[in-house]
């Protein structure tokens, strides 16, 4: 265990949850340097929020332990905890203007009227709302409730701070800005953040590291590059990238030269270890490793496009072969048409390979840097 983590940051450990006999989170455990953002990624109903909660003292069905810059919190309710905490929802009190939304934490703890007025006029000018600070949150737009939610979760410089898709509920642009401020802002706090989304674009652009939680387990703690290029299991790659990961049913076999498979009635090298040799696996391509021709090559299969879709300034291709196989292949530059045969290749360089019965990933190409390394 990183001593740093243990010493003043954020420590959970074996979190469980149940609601009747449904156990939501499985001995969760995770931990967070000062500094440090964790992105907690998973889908809908994973359990994000219920263990968002359970750290924040918020949920008295929860066990386990929860260390705070090395003090034991496990049996403090919220308030003893030093937790900064911002929700999707905003959660702000109607009926108090935003300055006094974001001066609440510091008003709890007792500060002179002074201290609060400069530390509420610092975070505001920080975020932006300096000049709505007197309304009430009816009176504000989706994104400065989200800042002044923001702004009151981070005025107390609080060691903790949590984070549950504070963008869900703001539009695009906001979202786009927020998410290039936001690391900024983190690093500023010097807390320990854990951060929710069910985005893989914001995981990837806020978090130091992401875990990934399904069913209430986490199956991959990473860092994003790592989450990105090898998710750790078929549920994992499902859910992470956009286009995602193309998953094609194969049996491997083992060779001098390496792993073969045979897919779309192509023989492919695999420059990966035997592990998989002759089990049902699936093979892992991401959409831009296939290269697309106009011509017919050699090693190329020849498909109908059977849809187009341009994604954020790629095109993603549904390509459909003769025998009725699909592949998604993503290309920069000019769609061809929907209903004309193009060929492709599968580039194996970062192909990665499932074990079929577990759903794990059991192997991942060995990269030209690697091997050079
Ligand atoms: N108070 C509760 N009583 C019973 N079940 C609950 C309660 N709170 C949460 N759950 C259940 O726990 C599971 C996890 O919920 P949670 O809100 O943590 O999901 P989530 O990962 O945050 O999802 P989302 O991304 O949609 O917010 C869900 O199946 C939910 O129905």
């Amino acid at each position: 265990m990183n001593t740093a983590i243990t010493k003043n940051g954020l420590h959970a450990q074996a979190i469980r949850t149940a609601f009747g006999k449904t156990t939501v989170l499985h001995d969760v455990s995770l931990a967070v340097a000062p500094g440090e953002t964790l992105v907690l990624f998973g889908p809908s109903g994973s359990g994000k929020t219920v263990l968002l909660r359970a750290i924040a003292g918020l949920d008295p069905n929860a066990t386990g332990h929860v260390t705070i810059a090395g003090r034991d919190v496990t049996t403090a309710g919220p308030e003893g905890r030093s937790i900064g905490v911002a929700f999707q929802n905003f959660a702000l009190y109607p009926h108090m203007s935003a300055r006094e939304n974001i001066a609440s934490p510091l008003r709890a703890r007792k500060l002179p009227e002074r201290e609060i007025d400069e530390k509420v006029s610092a975070i505001a000018k920080l975020l932006k709302i300096d000049h709505v600070l007197a309304q009430q949150p009816r009176a504000l737009s989706n994104g400065q409730k989200q800042r002044t939610a923001l702004a009151r979760a981070l005025v107390g410089s609080p060691k903790i701070l949590l984070m549950d898709d504070p963008l869900r509920n703001v539009d695009a642009k906001l979202r786009y800005e927020m998410r290039m401020e936001l690391p900024r802002l983190l690093r500023r706090a010097n807390a320990a953040a854990v951060y929710v989304t069910q985005d893989y674009r914001e995981a990837m652009a806020l978090g130091d590291r992401i875990a990934v939680l399904i069913d209430g387990h986490i199956v991959q703690l990473d860092d994003p590059e790592r989450v990105y290029a090898a998710p750790a299991s078929v549920a994992v790659a499902r859910l992470f990238g956009d286009p995602p990961l193309n998953l094609v049913p194969c049996r491997p076999t083992l060779a001098n030269d390496g792993l073969h498979v045979s897919v779309f009635g192509l023989d492919l090298t695999l420059s990966m270890a035997g592990a998989l040799a002759g089990r049902e696996a699936m093979l892992g391509l991401r959409p831009d490793s296939i290269a697309i021709f106009a011509d017919p090559q050699p090693g190329a299969v020849a498909a109908t496009i059977a849809a187009v879709t341009p994604l954020h300034g790629k095109v993603v291709l549904l390509l459909r072969t003769q025998a009725g196989d699909e592949i998604l292949a993503s290309q920069v530059g000019r769609a061809p048409e929907t209903g004309s045969t193009i060929w492709f290749r599968p580039e194996t360089d970062t192909a990665l390979l499932y074990d079929t019965e577990t759903g794990l990933l059991a192997g991942e190409a060995r990269t030209a840097t690697e091997e050079a390394a």
